[in-house]
């Protein structure tokens, strides 16, 4: 499990640990970990050494600027020509700029001539302490880095990005590598901030004894999945891996109820009942279907359902809200959708907007919920009482319990947005739901197969939501099969 803290508790955590400390400590083992890391990098380009390698540091005004700096001192010591470009020269910090000259760096007389010739650039311009994108005189600078052609390392984030939103408002400096420290940032989990991060690496500084136990942001990782995924036993029958109800799919839309009912088979489901006008095609499609014409309360017994895609304005919501077995609210289903008999249901209920729809249930434009998904999911899962699936590059999905983390997975593609891969989605996380999850797990786990999925679908070429649900048993086999 990746877990992430806000800026104030990794702020308060840090007050707490440089106590006990002598002064100096923290940003030390933060700068050997940086070193270390860039040492790394450099090891693995020509000429593979870090002795004679042109590294440049941007050092802004802050402590991210002295960790940049006392890294730079360290590979200054191993041989490395190290340049600082000082943005804001007189506020630049003072003992780290003196280290560095004392190890034999220097500052550098022209940025762009400097970093034209770097191997690797240190981002020290802004970590935690950043606020609102680059600044004016940083981003030219920036640029100039990013076009080197040199490998940049951010030292704590990438500079320009929001800590503890992952919103990135104006310029933000691309790193190939990001060195964090303590503990991970929700930038790092969260787009568009995590996707300018590239490859973080964790510096631990004695972080994690001062931290409180619950994160505020966690990414499930192969393993967590792998706990989580419901496996048969010998006493399984299909009710026991559960039932799902799916009511979906309209006479415009037949397509959306077949690829919910794919997702779902793919999903572990002991069993679907389908709901709705769609009947013929699904059971052309899947003949283990249990079909059924009428209102989704008289199909008979399910563990869950799935209520909403394609379903145009075929009835069913209602039905399938007013249930007393986990819901799963999606697309169609979500227009309209009334807070008070949702926030009434006695059983969890999973709703799983896109950002549109999203903006639609919050009644603001959506670009504000696209500018701040964090704040948006969590609103949403408040508002209606309800665990809130929002989709987007980065996943987020948040319970109406706030002492939960928000779950973020990572794990999609881009070639994912093809039209049908929400529906298959679907089907995967209510036959989770069916299974017994908690709608916190069914959501995170179905998105983080779903994600995987797609990628063995698309292996960098266009791929199809039938192809997204075909791999999901590869990708449930590589999650199973441990690391
Ligand atoms: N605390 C610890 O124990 C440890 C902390 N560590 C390190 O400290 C970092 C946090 O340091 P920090 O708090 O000094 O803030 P930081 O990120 O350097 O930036 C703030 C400075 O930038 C400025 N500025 C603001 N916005 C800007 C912008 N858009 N563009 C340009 N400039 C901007 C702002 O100045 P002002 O607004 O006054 O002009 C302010 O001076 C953290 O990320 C980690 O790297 C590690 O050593 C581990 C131990
Ligand atoms: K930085």
């Amino acid at each position: 499990m990746r877990t992430a803290y806000s800026v104030e508790t990794v702020r308060a955590a840090e007050r707490e640990l440089m106590d006990r400390l002598p002064d100096g400590v923290l940003m030390q083992r933060a700068a050997a970990g940086l070193a270390a890391a860039c040492a790394d990098l450099l090891r693995r380009r020509a000429p593979g050494r870090v002795y004679g390698a042109r590294v440049v540091l941007l050092v802004g005004s802050g402590d991210n600027g002295g960790d940049a700096l006392y890294a730079g001192a360290r590979l200054a010591r191993r041989g490395a020509g190290v340049a600082a470009v000082l943005l804001a020269p007189g506020r630049a910090h003072a003992p780290g700029l003196t280290a560095l000259l004392a190890a034999g760096g220097r500052v550098a007389d022209d940025p762009f001539d400097a970093t034209a010739a770097a191997d690797l650039v240190i981002d020290g311009i802004t970590g935690i302490g950043g606020r609102g994108g680059l600044r004016p005189d940083a981003v030219p600078v920036a640029r100039a880095a990013r076009g080197s052609g040199a490998v940049v390392v951010a030292v704590d984030l990438p500079s320009g990005v929001e800590a503890g939103s992952g919103e990135v408002v104006g310029e933000a400096l691309r790193a190939d590598a990001t060195v964090t420290f303590g503990t991970y940032k929700p930038a790092h989990l969260i787009d568009p901030a995590r996707e300018y991060a590239g490859a973080v690496r964790l510096v631990d500084i004695g972080l994690g004894a001062v931290l409180p136990s619950v994160p505020e942001l966690e990414a499930l990782q192969h393993a967590d999945v792998a706990r989580l995924l419901p496996v048969p036993t010998g006493e399984s029958d299909k009710y026991r891996r559960g039932v799902l109800g799916i009511v979906a799919g309209s006479a415009r839309y037949p397509g959306a109820a077949v690829l919910a009912v794919a997702g779902a088979l793919r999903g572990g489901a002991g069993a679907v009942r389908y709901v709705g006008p769609a009947g013929d095609a699904v059971i052309a499609r899947f003949p283990e279907t249990l079909v059924h014409t009428g209102p989704p309360a008289k199909a008979g017994r399910v563990q869950a359902w799935v209520v909403g895609p394609g379903l145009g304005d075929e009835p069913g919501v209602r039905d399938a809200v007013a249930s007393d077995v986990p819901v799963l609210i999606d697309a169609d289903g979500l227009r309209g959708l009334d807070a008070a008999a949702v926030r009434a249901r006695t059983a969890p209920t999973l709703l799983t907007p896109h950002a549109g729809e999203a903006a639609a249930l919050l009644g603001i434009p959506r670009e504000e919920v696209e500018s701040a998904r964090l704040t948006s999911v969590r609103e949403l899962a408040a508002r209606y009482g309800a665990t809130v699936l929002l989709k987007g590059s980065t996943t987020l999905v948040a319970s109406p319990d706030t002492s939960e983390p928000v779950r973020a997975n990572a794990t999609g593609t881009p070639w994912l947005a093809t039209a049908g891969s929400g529906d298959v989605l679907s089907g995967l996380m209510g036959s989770l739901l069916a299974a017994g999850l908690t709608a916190l797990d069914a959501g995170s786990v179905g998105a983080y197969v779903h994600g995987l999925a797609g990628r063995l679908a698309a292996r960098g070429a266009p791929t199809s939501a039938e192809g997204v649900a075909a791999s999901v048993p590869a990708a449930w086999r590589d999650i199973a099969s441990g690391p």
